[in-house]
């Protein structure tokens, strides 16, 4: 589902933010990307969704190879990512629903559509009776989940995630993690970025490690990692 073949990005700038990193994930795979804080790893998840371009090497998402999709394809590359920041990034004039809907109503989705994804997204999500509040009026972790809701509602086969629980207590954060893992087991690949090593360490998923933008650990395939490698 993903594969990054020798990707390094050098900033305008001059920083040199990932070098030669190489990794392959299988659809419904689950893993962390980690790393101290300048590592690169919001600069990884970029480039999967084209917000940045790679300096060399190529990265593939679902079998397309992304240094030859045209400006015009790129918002039908995001439309297959599922994203979830940190900061949830929602409305607050508009209701939970609304805020999930919002993908939907981008691509034009029938309004009976709609309803139905949306109540869906809200329910594996555990927020269906909170439809018609204001995401202001919810706790941290309900407003994560709502973001959340809003990543899956277009049935992405692959779901980011850059520091989801950053703002969490460990308790919350813990759900958020198992409904990820969730999402992974009926088949979607999800690359969750994240600071906390313990909680990291208690999912036991494989982990992808950066170190000033080198990949140090875990970029193996998965097969070679079975077989202890
Ligand atoms: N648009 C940009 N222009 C120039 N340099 C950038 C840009 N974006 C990121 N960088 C630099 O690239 C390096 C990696 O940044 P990145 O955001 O990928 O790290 P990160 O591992 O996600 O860090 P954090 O955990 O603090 O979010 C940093 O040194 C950062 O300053």
């Amino acid at each position: 589902m993903i594969e990054f073949d020798r990707v390094s990005k050098r900033y305008d700038g001059g920083y040199t933010a990932l070098k030669g990193v190489s990794f392959a994930m299988d659809r419904g795979e689950m893993a962390f990307l980690t790393g101290h804080s300048g590592a690169g790893k919001s600069t990884l998840l970029k480039l999967m969704t084209v917000m940045e371009r790679p300096s060399a090497g190529n990265v593939l998402v679902g079998g397309q190879a992304l240094n030859r999709l045209r400006p015009r394809q790129v918002p039908f590359l995001r439309r297959h990512i599922g994203v979830v920041f940190q900061n949830h990034q929602l409305l607050f004039d508009r209701t939970v629903f609304d805020n999930v809907a919002m993908p939907l109503e981008v691509i034009g989705a029938p309004p009976g559509e709609i309803g139905r994804r949306v109540r869906a997204a809200l329910d594996k999500v555990g927020l269906l009776n909170k439809e018609r509040m204001n995401p202001i009026a919810l706790s941290g972790g309900e407003q994560q989940r709502v973001g959340i809701a809003r990543a899956v509602v277009n049935k992405p086969p692959l779901l980011l995630a850059d520091e989801p629980t950053g703002n969490l207590d460990p308790e919350l954060s813990a759900d958020i993690m198992q409904l990820f893992e969730q999402f992974s087991q009926v088949g979607v690949t999800v690359l969750v970025a994240s600071h906390d090593a313990e909680l990291v360490r208690a999912m036991g998923n494989r982990v992808l490690t950066l170190r000033e933008g080198e990949l140090v650990s875990g970029g193996a395939s998965p097969r070679e990692q079975l077989h202890g490698h």
